[in-house]
Protein backbone atom coordinates (compact mmCIF):
# COMPACT_ATOMS: atom_id res chain seq x y z
CA UNK A 1 0.00 0.00 0.00
CA UNK A 2 1.91 3.53 -1.26
CA UNK A 3 1.98 5.59 1.61
CA UNK A 4 -0.54 8.73 1.23
CA UNK A 5 0.82 12.27 1.74
CA UNK A 6 -1.60 14.79 2.43
CA UNK A 7 -3.05 17.15 0.02
CA UNK A 8 -3.55 19.93 2.37
CA UNK A 9 -0.02 20.30 3.12
CA UNK A 10 1.30 20.09 0.12
CA UNK A 11 -0.65 22.19 -1.96
CA UNK A 12 -0.72 25.00 0.22
CA UNK A 13 2.38 26.20 -1.13
CA UNK A 14 0.54 26.53 -4.32
CA UNK A 15 3.00 25.00 -6.29
CA UNK A 16 2.26 22.78 -9.19
CA UNK A 17 2.66 19.24 -9.36
CA UNK A 18 4.64 19.21 -12.63
CA UNK A 19 7.80 19.94 -13.07
CA UNK A 20 7.12 22.01 -16.65
CA UNK A 21 6.92 20.12 -19.97
CA UNK A 22 9.00 16.65 -19.41
CA UNK A 23 11.51 16.33 -22.48
CA UNK A 24 10.62 15.21 -25.83
CA UNK A 25 12.96 12.31 -27.17
CA UNK A 26 15.90 14.46 -29.61
CA UNK A 27 15.53 13.56 -33.24
CA UNK A 28 19.27 12.41 -33.13
CA UNK A 29 20.33 10.64 -35.39
CA UNK A 30 21.38 7.30 -35.83
CA UNK A 31 20.00 4.18 -33.56
CA UNK A 32 18.88 5.26 -29.76
CA UNK A 33 20.16 3.40 -26.98
CA UNK A 34 17.44 0.96 -25.71
CA UNK A 35 18.60 0.80 -21.76
CA UNK A 36 18.49 5.05 -22.10
CA UNK A 37 15.00 5.06 -23.71
CA UNK A 38 14.29 2.64 -20.94
CA UNK A 39 14.83 4.49 -18.43
CA UNK A 40 13.41 7.51 -19.34
CA UNK A 41 10.34 5.63 -19.86
CA UNK A 42 10.64 4.23 -16.05
CA UNK A 43 11.60 7.80 -14.91
CA UNK A 44 8.17 9.01 -16.57
CA UNK A 45 6.46 5.87 -15.32
CA UNK A 46 7.12 6.93 -11.58
CA UNK A 47 5.89 10.48 -12.20
CA UNK A 48 2.89 9.61 -13.99
CA UNK A 49 2.18 7.10 -10.75
CA UNK A 50 3.00 10.11 -8.29
CA UNK A 51 0.63 12.77 -10.26
CA UNK A 52 -2.25 10.10 -10.54
CA UNK A 53 -1.96 9.50 -6.89
CA UNK A 54 -1.48 13.00 -6.29
CA UNK A 55 -4.73 13.65 -8.43
CA UNK A 56 -6.82 10.88 -6.57
CA UNK A 57 -6.14 13.08 -3.47
CA UNK A 58 -7.01 16.37 -5.01
CA UNK A 59 -10.59 14.18 -6.03
CA UNK A 60 -11.05 13.22 -2.42
CA UNK A 61 -10.42 16.97 -0.74
CA UNK A 62 -13.20 17.81 -3.64
CA UNK A 63 -15.37 15.05 -1.90
CA UNK A 64 -14.84 16.63 1.35
CA UNK A 65 -15.40 19.97 -0.38
CA UNK A 66 -19.00 19.37 -1.18
CA UNK A 67 -20.24 18.38 2.30
CA UNK A 68 -20.97 15.26 3.61
CA UNK A 69 -23.19 13.47 1.02
CA UNK A 70 -25.30 10.38 0.69
CA UNK A 71 -23.80 8.26 -2.05
CA UNK A 72 -21.75 8.27 -4.74
CA UNK A 73 -24.30 9.41 -7.28
CA UNK A 74 -23.79 12.71 -5.03
CA UNK A 75 -20.62 13.30 -5.93
CA UNK A 76 -20.81 12.45 -9.75
CA UNK A 77 -20.73 15.71 -11.93
CA UNK A 78 -21.00 15.00 -15.54
CA UNK A 79 -20.45 18.61 -16.34
CA UNK A 80 -17.29 18.57 -15.09
CA UNK A 81 -15.99 15.23 -16.57
CA UNK A 82 -17.23 17.37 -19.76
CA UNK A 83 -14.95 20.15 -19.35
CA UNK A 84 -11.79 18.05 -18.18
CA UNK A 85 -12.36 16.06 -21.27
CA UNK A 86 -12.72 18.81 -23.75
CA UNK A 87 -9.62 20.30 -22.09
CA UNK A 88 -7.70 17.05 -22.34
CA UNK A 89 -9.00 17.26 -26.49
CA UNK A 90 -7.99 21.13 -27.00
CA UNK A 91 -4.14 20.63 -25.74
CA UNK A 92 -3.70 17.37 -27.57
CA UNK A 93 -0.86 17.53 -29.85
CA UNK A 94 -0.55 14.35 -30.67
CA UNK A 95 1.53 11.72 -31.35
CA UNK A 96 -2.05 9.80 -29.36
CA UNK A 97 -5.15 10.44 -30.59
CA UNK A 98 -8.01 12.27 -29.28
CA UNK A 99 -10.28 9.06 -28.31
CA UNK A 100 -7.01 7.77 -26.72
CA UNK A 101 -6.15 10.21 -24.67
CA UNK A 102 -10.09 10.80 -23.55
CA UNK A 103 -10.23 7.45 -22.69
CA UNK A 104 -7.26 7.22 -20.23
CA UNK A 105 -8.75 10.50 -18.77
CA UNK A 106 -11.70 9.02 -18.38
CA UNK A 107 -10.18 5.89 -16.39
CA UNK A 108 -8.61 8.47 -14.01
CA UNK A 109 -11.65 10.45 -13.32
CA UNK A 110 -13.76 6.67 -12.81
CA UNK A 111 -11.10 5.78 -10.42
CA UNK A 112 -10.97 8.79 -8.41
CA UNK A 113 -14.66 9.10 -7.75
CA UNK A 114 -15.05 5.22 -7.27
CA UNK A 115 -12.68 6.35 -3.92
CA UNK A 116 -16.41 6.98 -2.64
CA UNK A 117 -18.12 4.51 -4.21
CA UNK A 118 -18.44 3.25 -7.63
CA UNK A 119 -21.57 4.54 -9.13
CA UNK A 120 -23.77 1.52 -10.32
CA UNK A 121 -24.81 1.73 -13.94
CA UNK A 122 -28.32 -0.35 -15.04
CA UNK A 123 -27.64 -1.52 -18.65
CA UNK A 124 -29.31 -3.73 -21.50
CA UNK A 125 -27.11 -7.25 -20.61
CA UNK A 126 -26.21 -9.71 -20.65
CA UNK A 127 -22.54 -9.14 -20.37
CA UNK A 128 -21.28 -8.11 -23.73
CA UNK A 129 -23.87 -6.10 -25.07
CA UNK A 130 -22.86 -2.64 -26.68
CA UNK A 131 -24.88 -1.28 -24.16
CA UNK A 132 -22.20 -2.02 -21.69
CA UNK A 133 -19.23 -0.87 -24.19
CA UNK A 134 -21.15 2.08 -23.91
CA UNK A 135 -21.26 2.21 -20.03
CA UNK A 136 -17.27 1.65 -19.56
CA UNK A 137 -17.05 4.60 -22.77
CA UNK A 138 -19.20 6.98 -20.53
CA UNK A 139 -18.34 5.69 -16.76
CA UNK A 140 -15.06 4.19 -16.85
CA UNK A 141 -14.35 0.41 -15.43
CA UNK A 142 -14.57 1.66 -12.00
CA UNK A 143 -17.94 1.67 -12.21
CA UNK A 144 -20.11 -0.96 -11.55
CA UNK A 145 -22.59 -2.73 -14.53
CA UNK A 146 -25.71 -3.84 -13.73
CA UNK A 147 -26.45 -6.24 -16.64
CA UNK A 148 -30.60 -5.93 -17.10
CA UNK A 149 -33.15 -7.98 -19.52
CA UNK A 150 -34.52 -5.27 -21.06
CA UNK A 151 -34.63 -1.68 -21.80
CA UNK A 152 -38.01 -1.11 -19.77
CA UNK A 153 -36.43 -2.78 -16.40
CA UNK A 154 -33.36 -0.35 -16.63
CA UNK A 155 -35.74 2.81 -16.59
CA UNK A 156 -37.46 0.68 -13.55
CA UNK A 157 -34.15 0.10 -11.62
CA UNK A 158 -33.07 3.39 -11.95
CA UNK A 159 -36.30 5.23 -11.02
CA UNK A 160 -36.78 2.52 -7.64
CA UNK A 161 -32.62 3.78 -6.73
CA UNK A 162 -31.40 0.32 -7.46
CA UNK A 163 -29.44 1.95 -10.18
CA UNK A 164 -27.47 5.44 -10.03
CA UNK A 165 -27.44 5.87 -13.82
CA UNK A 166 -28.57 3.77 -16.59
CA UNK A 167 -28.01 3.84 -20.35
CA UNK A 168 -30.23 2.86 -23.18
CA UNK A 169 -29.86 3.03 -26.78
CA UNK A 170 -31.49 5.51 -28.57
CA UNK A 171 -30.52 5.68 -32.26
CA UNK A 172 -28.46 4.48 -34.88
CA UNK A 173 -26.91 6.16 -38.08
CA UNK A 174 -28.17 3.73 -40.61
CA UNK A 175 -31.33 2.39 -39.17
CA UNK A 176 -32.21 5.60 -37.07
CA UNK A 177 -34.81 5.65 -33.91
CA UNK A 178 -35.33 2.73 -31.16
CA UNK A 179 -39.09 3.97 -30.76
CA UNK A 180 -39.22 1.51 -27.72
CA UNK A 181 -36.38 3.89 -25.57
CA UNK A 182 -38.24 6.96 -26.52
CA UNK A 183 -41.67 5.69 -25.94
CA UNK A 184 -40.61 5.08 -22.20
CA UNK A 185 -40.30 9.14 -21.67
CA UNK A 186 -44.20 9.23 -22.12
CA UNK A 187 -44.51 8.07 -18.69
CA UNK A 188 -41.45 8.14 -16.71
CA UNK A 189 -40.37 10.74 -14.77
CA UNK A 190 -36.45 10.06 -15.38
CA UNK A 191 -34.24 12.54 -17.05
CA UNK A 192 -31.53 12.65 -19.63
CA UNK A 193 -28.46 13.44 -18.01
CA UNK A 194 -25.97 12.40 -20.89
CA UNK A 195 -25.19 10.89 -24.47
CA UNK A 196 -22.47 8.22 -25.62
CA UNK A 197 -21.86 7.98 -29.20
CA UNK A 198 -20.55 4.54 -30.05
CA UNK A 199 -19.00 3.22 -33.17
CA UNK A 200 -20.48 -0.52 -33.59
CA UNK A 201 -18.13 -3.16 -35.45
CA UNK A 202 -20.67 -5.97 -35.69
CA UNK A 203 -18.88 -9.48 -36.09
CA UNK A 204 -20.50 -13.08 -37.42
CA UNK A 205 -19.13 -15.22 -34.21
CA UNK A 206 -20.38 -18.97 -34.14
CA UNK A 207 -18.70 -22.37 -31.84
CA UNK A 208 -16.58 -24.05 -35.08
CA UNK A 209 -15.35 -20.72 -36.67
CA UNK A 210 -16.62 -22.12 -39.72
CA UNK A 211 -19.22 -20.24 -41.99
CA UNK A 212 -20.01 -23.59 -43.79
CA UNK A 213 -21.38 -24.90 -40.70
CA UNK A 214 -24.04 -22.02 -40.29
CA UNK A 215 -27.80 -22.50 -40.66
CA UNK A 216 -29.11 -20.12 -38.44
CA UNK A 217 -28.26 -16.84 -37.75
CA UNK A 218 -28.97 -14.78 -33.89
CA UNK A 219 -28.47 -11.12 -33.50
CA UNK A 220 -30.75 -7.80 -32.11
CA UNK A 221 -33.31 -7.08 -34.73
CA UNK A 222 -31.21 -3.51 -35.12
CA UNK A 223 -27.75 -5.30 -35.63
CA UNK A 224 -29.26 -8.00 -38.43
CA UNK A 225 -30.40 -4.55 -40.27
CA UNK A 226 -26.98 -3.09 -39.63
CA UNK A 227 -25.63 -6.46 -41.60
CA UNK A 228 -28.85 -7.20 -43.96
CA UNK A 229 -26.86 -6.16 -47.15
CA UNK A 230 -23.75 -8.56 -45.85
CA UNK A 231 -26.46 -11.79 -45.11
CA UNK A 232 -27.35 -11.42 -48.34
CA UNK A 233 -24.39 -11.69 -49.85
CA UNK A 234 -22.81 -14.22 -47.74
CA UNK A 235 -25.37 -16.03 -46.09
CA UNK A 236 -28.58 -15.85 -47.85
CA UNK A 237 -30.17 -18.90 -47.00
CA UNK A 238 -29.31 -19.30 -43.16
CA UNK A 239 -32.27 -18.29 -41.28
CA UNK A 240 -32.22 -15.26 -39.40
CA UNK A 241 -33.61 -15.21 -35.89
CA UNK A 242 -34.10 -11.90 -33.54
CA UNK A 243 -33.57 -11.59 -30.29
CA UNK A 244 -33.14 -9.35 -27.01
CA UNK A 245 -29.70 -8.30 -27.88
CA UNK A 246 -26.37 -8.81 -29.37
CA UNK A 247 -25.08 -10.73 -26.06
CA UNK A 248 -28.25 -13.09 -25.88
CA UNK A 249 -27.22 -13.97 -29.39
CA UNK A 250 -24.19 -14.88 -28.30
CA UNK A 251 -25.24 -17.00 -25.87
CA UNK A 252 -27.60 -19.34 -27.92
CA UNK A 253 -24.81 -19.18 -30.75
CA UNK A 254 -22.74 -21.40 -28.14
CA UNK A 255 -25.38 -24.40 -27.95
CA UNK A 256 -24.43 -25.37 -31.67
CA UNK A 257 -22.32 -25.78 -34.10
CA UNK A 258 -24.97 -24.68 -36.93
CA UNK A 259 -25.53 -21.32 -35.03
CA UNK A 260 -24.14 -18.20 -35.29
CA UNK A 261 -24.51 -14.50 -33.44
CA UNK A 262 -23.67 -11.12 -34.85
CA UNK A 263 -22.26 -9.14 -31.90
CA UNK A 264 -19.44 -7.54 -30.56
CA UNK A 265 -16.00 -8.54 -30.30
CA UNK A 266 -16.36 -8.37 -26.26
CA UNK A 267 -19.30 -10.77 -26.84
CA UNK A 268 -16.94 -13.41 -28.91
CA UNK A 269 -14.55 -13.05 -25.62
CA UNK A 270 -17.01 -13.02 -22.73
CA UNK A 271 -18.83 -16.25 -24.76
CA UNK A 272 -16.17 -18.46 -25.85
CA UNK A 273 -16.93 -17.90 -29.62
CA UNK A 274 -14.43 -17.52 -32.71
CA UNK A 275 -14.84 -14.60 -35.26
CA UNK A 276 -16.40 -16.23 -38.68
CA UNK A 277 -15.70 -12.61 -40.57
CA UNK A 278 -15.85 -9.01 -39.00
CA UNK A 279 -16.20 -5.80 -39.20
CA UNK A 280 -19.59 -6.74 -41.46
CA UNK A 281 -22.28 -3.87 -40.86
CA UNK A 282 -22.59 -2.80 -44.24
CA UNK A 283 -22.05 1.34 -43.18
CA UNK A 284 -18.52 1.68 -41.98
CA UNK A 285 -19.55 4.88 -40.16
CA UNK A 286 -22.01 2.34 -38.07
CA UNK A 287 -22.50 4.95 -34.58
CA UNK A 288 -25.28 3.78 -32.30
CA UNK A 289 -26.11 7.01 -29.81
CA UNK A 290 -26.93 5.87 -26.10
CA UNK A 291 -28.60 8.02 -23.66
CA UNK A 292 -27.80 8.35 -19.86
CA UNK A 293 -30.34 8.25 -17.54
CA UNK A 294 -30.77 9.69 -14.04
CA UNK A 295 -32.86 11.14 -11.71
CA UNK A 296 -31.47 14.78 -11.98
CA UNK A 297 -31.16 17.69 -14.03
CA UNK A 298 -27.26 19.13 -13.89
CA UNK A 299 -25.61 22.44 -14.23
CA UNK A 300 -24.18 23.83 -18.06
CA UNK A 301 -21.21 22.79 -18.59
CA UNK A 302 -20.76 24.91 -21.97
CA UNK A 303 -21.77 22.73 -24.63
CA UNK A 304 -24.84 21.50 -24.11
CA UNK A 305 -27.57 19.53 -25.32
CA UNK A 306 -31.69 19.56 -24.65
CA UNK A 307 -33.97 17.17 -25.18
CA UNK A 308 -37.82 18.10 -24.55
CA UNK A 309 -41.43 16.34 -24.93
CA UNK A 310 -43.86 18.56 -26.40
CA UNK A 311 -47.20 17.65 -26.17
CA UNK A 312 -49.00 19.82 -28.92
CA UNK A 313 -52.48 20.99 -28.67
CA UNK A 314 -54.61 20.86 -31.59
CA UNK A 315 -54.98 23.53 -33.28
CA UNK A 316 -53.84 25.03 -36.39
CA UNK A 317 -50.21 26.26 -36.51
CA UNK A 318 -49.42 24.57 -32.81
CA UNK A 319 -46.27 23.12 -33.62
CA UNK A 320 -44.92 26.38 -35.36
CA UNK A 321 -45.71 28.20 -32.20
CA UNK A 322 -43.09 25.51 -30.66
CA UNK A 323 -40.85 25.80 -33.44
CA UNK A 324 -40.77 29.77 -33.76
CA UNK A 325 -39.64 30.99 -30.77
CA UNK A 326 -35.97 28.57 -31.26
CA UNK A 327 -35.94 29.77 -34.93
CA UNK A 328 -36.03 33.22 -34.12
CA UNK A 329 -32.99 33.00 -31.25
CA UNK A 330 -31.29 30.90 -33.57
CA UNK A 331 -31.39 28.13 -31.60
CA UNK A 332 -30.42 24.74 -33.69
CA UNK A 333 -32.64 22.06 -33.35
CA UNK A 334 -30.97 18.60 -34.40
CA UNK A 335 -33.95 16.38 -34.21
CA UNK A 336 -37.58 16.39 -34.38
CA UNK A 337 -39.87 12.86 -33.73
CA UNK A 338 -43.24 12.74 -33.32
CA UNK A 339 -44.59 9.35 -31.43
CA UNK A 340 -48.49 8.66 -30.54
CA UNK A 341 -49.19 10.08 -27.32
CA UNK A 342 -50.91 8.04 -24.54
CA UNK A 343 -53.50 10.64 -24.02
CA UNK A 344 -55.83 10.11 -26.89
CA UNK A 345 -56.65 8.77 -30.10
CA UNK A 346 -54.37 10.78 -33.11
CA UNK A 347 -52.75 12.92 -30.03
CA UNK A 348 -48.84 13.58 -30.74
CA UNK A 349 -46.22 13.82 -28.44
CA UNK A 350 -42.86 15.70 -30.04
CA UNK A 351 -39.17 14.41 -29.22
CA UNK A 352 -37.10 17.54 -29.59
CA UNK A 353 -33.24 18.00 -29.40
CA UNK A 354 -32.10 21.62 -29.17
CA UNK A 355 -28.83 23.06 -28.55
CA UNK A 356 -28.01 24.93 -25.36
CA UNK A 357 -29.07 24.07 -21.57
CA UNK A 358 -32.36 25.14 -20.05
CA UNK A 359 -30.97 27.43 -17.48
CA UNK A 360 -29.09 29.64 -20.02
CA UNK A 361 -30.41 32.13 -22.38
CA UNK A 362 -31.08 32.12 -25.12
CA UNK A 363 -33.07 28.28 -24.60
CA UNK A 364 -34.39 29.71 -21.29
CA UNK A 365 -36.03 32.80 -22.88
CA UNK A 366 -37.38 30.85 -25.99
CA UNK A 367 -38.97 27.93 -23.56
CA UNK A 368 -40.73 30.02 -21.63
CA UNK A 369 -42.36 31.88 -24.45
CA UNK A 370 -43.21 28.47 -25.65
CA UNK A 371 -45.02 26.92 -22.81
CA UNK A 372 -46.94 30.24 -23.01
CA UNK A 373 -48.82 29.39 -26.19
CA UNK A 374 -48.11 25.81 -27.96
CA UNK A 375 -48.49 23.11 -25.60
CA UNK A 376 -47.38 21.45 -22.70
CA UNK A 377 -43.17 21.04 -22.80
CA UNK A 378 -41.35 18.77 -20.44
CA UNK A 379 -37.61 19.27 -20.15
CA UNK A 380 -36.29 15.70 -20.26
CA UNK A 381 -32.95 17.19 -19.87
CA UNK A 382 -30.09 19.15 -20.42
CA UNK A 383 -27.08 17.39 -20.85
CA UNK A 384 -23.14 17.57 -22.17
CA UNK A 385 -22.59 17.10 -25.59
CA UNK A 386 -20.79 13.99 -26.08
CA UNK A 387 -16.92 14.06 -25.95
CA UNK A 388 -15.74 12.10 -28.76
O1 LIG B 1 -14.62 17.97 -9.69
C1 LIG B 1 -15.38 17.22 -9.06
O2 LIG B 1 -16.54 17.59 -8.73
C2 LIG B 1 -14.92 15.86 -8.66
O3 LIG B 1 -15.62 15.18 -7.94
C3 LIG B 1 -13.66 15.34 -9.24
C4 LIG B 1 -13.91 14.52 -10.47
C5 LIG B 1 -12.51 14.31 -11.15
O4 LIG B 1 -11.90 13.27 -10.92
O5 LIG B 1 -12.10 15.22 -11.87
C6 LIG B 1 -14.49 13.22 -10.10
C7 LIG B 1 -15.81 12.93 -10.27
C8 LIG B 1 -16.78 13.89 -10.80
O6 LIG B 1 -17.73 13.25 -11.57
C9 LIG B 1 -16.12 14.98 -11.51
C10 LIG B 1 -14.81 15.24 -11.40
Amino acid sequence: MAKRKSPDARTRQAKPATAGKPAAPAKAAGKPDLDEVRAQIDGLDRQIQQLIVERAQWAHQVGKAKGKLAAAVDYYRPEREAQVLRRVVDRNEGPLGDETLVRLFREIMSACLAQQEPLKIGFLGPEGTFSQQAVHKHFGHSAKGLPLASIEEVFQEVAARNADFGVVPVENSGQGTIQSTLDMFLTSPLMICGEVELRVHQHLLSRTGRIEDIERVYSHPMSLAQCGGWLRQNLPKAEKIPVSSNAEAARRARNSDDAAAIAGETAAHVYGLKTIAGPIEDRSDNTTRFLVLGRELFPPSGHDRTSLLVFIRDRPGALYGVLEPLARRGISMNRIESRPAHGGLWQYAFFIDVAGHVHESPLRDALAEVGESAGDVRVLGSYPVAVL
